[in-house]
């Protein structure tokens, strides 16, 4: 379905660059039908168009007749300015995808003041090496061609899974956020890894491969996290030493709350930018 449908990404920061790499150099959608705008930073569009080869402009510059889907990708903040530009250009062919956290498809329905597909897609940076888990809920004018669509796009950027819109938050709290707890994790690995006598780019080696290797084996074995963890833990050993002082200092709970937070404030992004009551 995407093959000669143009995509035209409105905001061309870290998320459209991670969308369109992956589907560039890894699903191999020709850089012709990606075009990517943004408001006025012109060094990116130079640093985007000579990376990816795609179009790049200004808002104002977009043809909007050439485009199939339309894909949101500005901040929370900019959706109102930017939902009021479009609506005067929009037509019943395009196929809107938001990647926004927090705003929701009825509010997006309500300002383009037209019955056109809004599918909510909510992707992480990982879409830039293809391995993103992008979560995706449909609007009320969705069809099932509009949904197949979307599903192709972000299966083309990693794995999909078609939630509803109110599980959505938590979705981002997990997903869209997550990559940066698993980062801040290596990040605190590696430094200590350093204070204690190994080169920096040893240790970001070894932390990185052995938090791959445990969620391949998540993903591979019939085993829950908490069997394979068990099975790393010996009685009275080294690990078990680890795991107490991580529960000693909250680490289990440090976590919950980083997804709880991050959820929470998914819904609180709502409030603050479309002035509705919250889903
Ligand atoms: N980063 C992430 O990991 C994830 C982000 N998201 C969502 O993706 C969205 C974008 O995030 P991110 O890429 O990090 O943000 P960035 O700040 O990196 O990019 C925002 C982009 O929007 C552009 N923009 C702002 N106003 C307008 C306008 N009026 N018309 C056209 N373009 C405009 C900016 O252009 P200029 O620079 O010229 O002002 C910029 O290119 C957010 O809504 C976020 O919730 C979702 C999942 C993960
Ligand atoms: O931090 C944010 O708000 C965006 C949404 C998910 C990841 N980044």
């Amino acid at each position: 379905m995407l093959k000669n449908r143009n995509i035209t990404f409105i905001g061309a920061g870290s998320m459209a660059e991670a969308m369109i790499s992956g589907l560039i150099n890894k699903a191999g959608i020709p850089p012709e039908q990606i075009t990517a705008a943004n408001h006025s930073n012109e060094r990116r569009r130079l640093e985007l168009n000579e990376k990816y080869n795609i179009q790049t402009m200004a808002f104002s510059e977009i043809s909007f007749n050439n485009t199939d889907v339309i894909i949101l990708a500005v901040k929370p903040k900019q959706a109102e300015t930017v939902l009021q530009q479009l609506r005067p250009v929009l037509q019943d062919y395009h196929v809107i995808l938001s990647v926004l956290a927090g705003i929701s498809t009825r509010y997006i329905e309500e300002i383009l003041e037209k019955a056109l597909p809004i599918i909510r897609v909510m992707p992480n940076t990982s879409s830039m090496i293809g391995e993103s888990i992008t979560g995706i809920s449909a609007g009320k004018y969705v069809k099932n061609d509009d949904l197949d669509l979307a599903q192709e796009l972000s299966k083309a950027i990693g794995k999909v899974k078609i939630i509803s819109e109110k599980q959505m938050d938590v979705f981002t709290g997990i997903a869209g956020s997550g990559p940066a707890y698993f980062y801040y994790l290596l990040e605190h690995i590696e430094d200590i890894a350093v204070e204690n006598g190994l080169d920096r780019e040893l240790a970001r080696d070894i932390a990185a491969q052995t938090l791959y290797g445990a969620s391949k084996m998540v993903m591979e074995s019939e085993d829950s996290p908490a069997e394979l963890r068990k099975k790393v833990t010996s009685p009275n050993g080294t690990t078990a030493a680890g795991l107490e002082a991580l529960a000693e200092n909250g680490g289990g709970i440090a976590i919950e709350r980083a997804v709880v937070n991050a959820a929470k404030r998914s819904k609180t992004l709502r409030k603050e930018f479309e002035k509705v009551p919250a889903l």
